[in-house]
């Protein structure tokens, strides 16, 4: 069976974070393990408290796995400090990880902030060169780039100088967009977009997530770059499809819209 690693924070309402790219993981085939950087006191509606692992306790996790069980792929999603994004760097590299997908995490969809400010370089400068591909949402990729992103063009332009900048291919998502759900790769001077429908669903807490998740996943089976954008959207476009509304907030998504176990 191929593995993947999330090196994320927890979401005790199981909507984002470890949660749900563990969930993605599984649902994709592959199997799932973690190395958490945060506990998040955490529901739809905000995140009220955030309680970091210390630097030395993520790297034993991240030792205790690599060392044990090698992860075919890793995703990387909310690091809130520069000395754990340090750490995971540092890491990363000494085990000589494939195929690391990085989400810059740095504002809920409740609206809280998941990064500190001062971490803001250390992702750049020690994780983003690392990645195969950065999946910034449009508000990350504006203050990943600088730039102003107001319609496609501008998407694109983000990505671009984000690519150049940091030596990684660039999938700037399109989930803040009124009209379509289409996201952007920038990879090697060009651009590719992967069309996806709006699906009417105000339920969208851990999209970001669950699209790296299972990018990773589909990396970690061996699929191209493309082909893992294309079966990562087309699989959040299922879990938002499902229509599942849970919790007073932006409610999670419905992992198990295909699964066909006897068990559920
Ligand atoms: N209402 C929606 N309909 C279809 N796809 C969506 C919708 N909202 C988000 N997505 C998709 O979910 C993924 C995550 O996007 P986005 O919401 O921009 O990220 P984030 O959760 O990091 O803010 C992207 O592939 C995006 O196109
Ligand atoms: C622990 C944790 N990690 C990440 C997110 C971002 O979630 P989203 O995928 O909605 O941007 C979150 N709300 N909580």
């Amino acid at each position: 069976m191929n593995t993947a690693l999330t090196i994320a924070g927890s979401d005790s309402s199981g909507g984002a974070g470890i949660q749900a790219d563990i969930k993605t993981m599984t649902a994709n085939g592959v199997f799932a393990m973690s190395a958490i950087t945060a506990l998040t006191a955490q529901n739809t509606t905000g995140v009220t408290d955030i309680f970091e692992t210390t630097p030395h306790f993520l790297a034993e996790q991240l030792d205790a796995v690599f060392t044990d069980i090698f992860p075919d792929a890793v995703k990387i999603g909310m690091v809130s400090s520069a000395a754990l994004i340090e750490t995971i760097a540092e890491r990363l590299r000494f085990y000589e990880a494939k195929h690391i997908v990085v989400d810059p995490v740095m504002v809920a969809t409740s609206g809280s902030k998941l990064l500190r400010d001062d971490a803001i370089t250390a992702l750049t400068e020690k994780l983003l060169p690392m990645a195969e591909v950065v999946t910034p949402n449009i508000p990350e990729a504006e203050i990943l780039s600088g730039l102003t992103i107001t319609d496609a063009a501008g998407m694109e332009a983000a990505a671009q100088k984000i690519s150049e900048a940091y030596g990684c291919a660039v999938l700037c998502k399109g989930g803040h967009k009124v009209n379509d759900a289409d996201d952007l790769l920038w990879r090697d001077g060009k651009a590719q977009w992967f069309h996806g429908e709006r699906i009417a669903n105000p339920n969208t807490h851990g999209t970001g997530c669950t699209l790296s998740s299972a990018i990773a996943s589909n990396l970690a089976k061996g699929y191209d770059l493309t082909a893992s954008v294309e079966r990562a959207k087309a699989y959040i476009s299922g879990c938002l499809s499902a229509m599942l509304d849970l919790g007073h907030g932006s409610g999670p998504m419905n992992h198990m819209f295909e699964l066909k176990s006897r068990f559920i």
